[in-house]
């Protein structure tokens, strides 16, 4: 069995050599003529899946290691009676740490403090209801938007989006991009919708570029009115507008979900979801994969302030460094993919143990998703 996998996915080769030969491709674009002898295909967000791509081939198996699943035409795939899974969830974790650390960022440089803003989350799926969760345990005011999660009668209070537009001032956006029907969301950060934001507020974008009219976006923060941007996707993409990419607080290369845990959640996903497929069901603790992290303990004394939470944070992941590089390449031929295809490596929180002498700042850390421990 000959099984094709994205060469951007960690732990790939290693894993799902157990199961066949394995040979590694890039993703965009992806080598036609290696489809034509392969039974299983594993890919990423960058490649799109659809009739065009997999008609006539012996395919019959995709997983992608992505949490997004646009790129993927899966009533197709159905139609043609080949297997398919994604990886719900397998870097929301990587996303929420994106998300806090340009916040924690912005705070900073703007001198207000998180605990005093509203946050409106756009989006409470997997990324969306951590985010809650981790601003909640910070003291932080949210207001979630989730039309299809209020229609279906799930748990929780959620608001149209003209009220997080009125009130919130941070919007952040973890929607699929959906480009139809009754919750489409492409382009729901319009024209419209800009004129209508107030003054001095905070919009970040880390699902996917079309959710967002980049040239309205570029207009808008062309404008008078006071409005701070952080993109990690764009519209389009690998081609964003350098023109936008200059005028964003913060700009990243589509990889606010990019943590080794993130990703090698996503192979380990996919690898189950195959060999369940196959009829030989594994299990792969993600343990048993990743390295010791370059930082494993640090002791924090006393209570834990905004400033205090920064510095910690920036031990682990500190977005700037993604900002800076994108800055320095954009709009060169292929430089895009390469910052995502050779990626330094990032962990989470919870790969720092932190020793804390005071039991609120333990517990609240906890919450946030370190591994505190009272000393
Ligand atoms: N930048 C990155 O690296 C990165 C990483 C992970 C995910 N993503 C993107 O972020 C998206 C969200 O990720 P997730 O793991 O939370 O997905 P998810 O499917 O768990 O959650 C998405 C949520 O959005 C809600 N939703 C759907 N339509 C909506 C609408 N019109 N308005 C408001 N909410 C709506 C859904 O009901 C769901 O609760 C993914 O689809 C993917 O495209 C990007
Ligand atoms: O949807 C997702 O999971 C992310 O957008 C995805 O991880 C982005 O990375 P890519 O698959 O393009 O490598």
């Amino acid at each position: 069995m000959k099984i094709l996998v994205d060469e951007n996915m960690p732990y790939a080769v290693e894993l799902f050599s157990r199961l066949g030969n394995v040979q590694a491709v890039p993703g965009r674009p992806i080598p036609q003529d290696a489809l034509n002898d392969a039974d299983a295909l594993m890919v990423r967000s960058v490649t799109k899946v659809n009739e065009s791509l997999l008609a006539g081939k012996p395919v019959k198996f995709v997983g992608t290691a992505t949490a997004g699943t646009d790129h993927v035409d899966d009533a197709w795939l159905a139609s043609a009676g080949i297997g398919f899974s994604a990886a719900p969830g397998c870097n929301a974790i990587a996303v929420v740490e994106y998300v806090f650390s340009s916040l924690l960022i912005l705070a900073q440089r703007d001198g207000f403090q998180l605990r005093d803003k509203t946050v409106g989350i756009i989006g409470v799926g997997n990324v969306g209801s951590r985010l809650n969760a981790r601003l909640e345990a910070l003291g932080v005011r949210t207001l979630l938007c989730d039309p299809p999660r209020a229609d279906r009668g799930d748990a929780g209070e959620f608001w149209p989006l003209d009220k997080l537009v009125a009130e919130a001032d941070i919007l952040t956006f973890h929607t699929p991009l959906n480009m139809s029907g009754p919750y489409a969301t492409h382009h729901l950060v319009d024209a419209d919708l800009l004129a209508r934001l107030p003054a001095d507020r905070i919009l970040i974008n880390a699902c996917r570029g079309e959710v967002v009219d980049n040239a309205a976006l570029l207009d808008a923060l062309s404008g008078n009115k006071k409005l701070t941007a952080v993109l990690d996707v764009w519209e389009p993409e690998p081609d964003l507008s350098l023109a936008l990419l200059e005028k964003v607080a913060i700009g990243t290369a589509h990889i606010a979900g990019y943590s080794l845990e993130g990703k090698a959640r996503g192979t380990t996903q996919v690898f189950e979801a195959f060999s369940q497929f196959i009829g030989q069901p594994q299990t792969v603790p993600l343990d048993s994969l990743l390295p010791a992290p370059e930082f494993a303990e640090v002791t924090l004394s006393g209570a834990l302030s905004e400033a205090k939470l920064l510095r910690l944070i920036h031990l682990v992941y500190d977005v700037r460094r993604d900002d800076r590089p994108l800055r320095r390449v954009a709009g060169k031929p292929g430089e895009f993919d390469k910052l995502r295809k050779f990626y330094e490596e990032r962990r989470e929180w919870s790969s720092l143990r932190v020793i804390c002498d005071d039991a609120t700042t333990a517990d609240v850390l906890k919450k946030l998703g370190f591994n505190s421990q009272l000393k």
